[in-house]
């Protein structure tokens, strides 16, 4: 297990990290969450032992704090992969277990393993100078995995690649993570990603972790609005949950987990969708979106108070600026801030 107790990391007397603690369990993905400039590729350098930093960072107890980042036993993979380019597609994945003095039978046997996992089989002889970015990144993966890491530390491993490949990338991802039962912290600043992969999740905002927990817990209850903002959330109002259910202008919804009382009720975009029965408004604003259509709808004539919310609509609602629609509430969307 790791353990991260209060670590801070300081650049020119400027705090990039603070007072940070974190825990991961063995097998378990945890994604660091954060906009750019947060603080999460500070936090996983010094974690690697890549930073000097205040604080403790423990391994099943063992401070960490004397031991260089080759003898920590964690595996890294960067945005850009950074392989070996005089070496081909084996000689990178080899290199770690040729370090730990791997005879070669069993180092073939381990690369061959490792490319069968990340799905590029029968790769052993290419150049790495030849590979596609995503390739590339699987291969960067494999050579991390190779020594059998006790940690995975992956920093923003998938946004150097197009969005299509980004998410088909994660899926797999997802499944090469629980097929060798990794332990990982994964730094992304990419909501969905962190949903498709993570376990648990912390977000970190100038440095500082603002919420950490269950990924279903943090989506649903943001800590702040600022938090939920950051997680999706593009309008808040009041709400009042009873019974387990919670009321707003824009209608109810079961949410069993939710604290009773007045609650402020954050909506991402689709929360709100166009449908027969609902909130009506006027749209102003369309965009087209790969497999729905957002809108901008303003509700100030239904909902005192409110000027526009997002919402979707489906791509055969065909909706244009000026139309009047009505808005239903979708759960799936909501959040309790707070
Ligand atoms: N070597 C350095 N020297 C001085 N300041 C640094 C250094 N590395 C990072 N910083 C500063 O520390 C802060 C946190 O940077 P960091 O790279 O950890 O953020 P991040 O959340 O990973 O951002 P991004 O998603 O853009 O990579 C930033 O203000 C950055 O400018």
């Amino acid at each position: 297990m790791l353990t991260v107790d209060r670590v801070t990391v300081t650049y020119d007397r400027t705090p990039a990290v603070r007072d940070a603690s974190l825990e991961i369990a063995d097998g378990e993905v945890l994604a660091l969450l954060g906009p750019s400039g947060s603080g999460k590729s500070t936090l996983l350098r010094a974690i690697a032992g890549l930073e000097s930093a205040t604080g403790a960072v423990r391994w099943d107890g063992d401070d960490l704090a004397g031991v260089p980042v080759h003898r920590r036993g964690f595996g890294l993979v960067f945005q850009d992969g950074q392989l070996f380019p005089h070496r081909d597609v084996a000689g990178n994945i080899a290199f770690g277990p040729r370090m730990q003095g791997m005879p070669a039978g069993d180092r073939d046997r381990r690369v061959a393993e490792l490319l069968e996992l990340v799905g590029l089989a029968g790769y052993e002889r290419r150049p790495v100078t030849e590979l596609s970015g995503g390739e590339a990144q699987r291969v960067a993966l494999a050579r991390a995995l190779a020594p059998r890491p006790r940690l995975l530390l992956l920093d923003e491993p998938l946004s150097g690649l197009d969005a299509e490949l980004r998410e088909s990338l994660a899926l797999d991802l997802v499944g090469v993570l629980r097929r060798a039962k990794a332990t990982t912290l994964l730094v992304t600043h990419d909501q969905e990603e962190a949903f498709t992969l993570a376990d648990r999740l912390a977000v970190l905002d100038d440095g500082r972790i603002r919420q950490s927990g269950d990924v279903i817990d943090v989506w649903r209850a943001p800590v702040d609005e600022r938090v939920a903002r950051f997680l999706g959330v593009t309008a808040v109002l009041p709400g009042e949950v009873t019974d387990g259910r919670v009321s707003c202008a824009f209608g109810s919804a079961e949410v069993p987990w939710a604290r009773v009382g007045t609650v402020t009720v954050g909506l991402r975009p689709h929360a709100l969708r166009v449908a027969s029965t609902g909130v009506p408004g006027e749209v102003v604003a369309r965009a087209r979106r790969r497999d729905h259509t957002r809108v901008t709808v303003d509700v100030s004539e239904s909902v005192p108070g409110m000027s526009t919310v997002d919402a979707v609509a489906t791509m055969a609602d065909a909706v244009q600026p000026g139309d009047e629609v009505r808005l239903a509430l979708d759960p799936g969307g909501m959040a309790i801030v707070g």
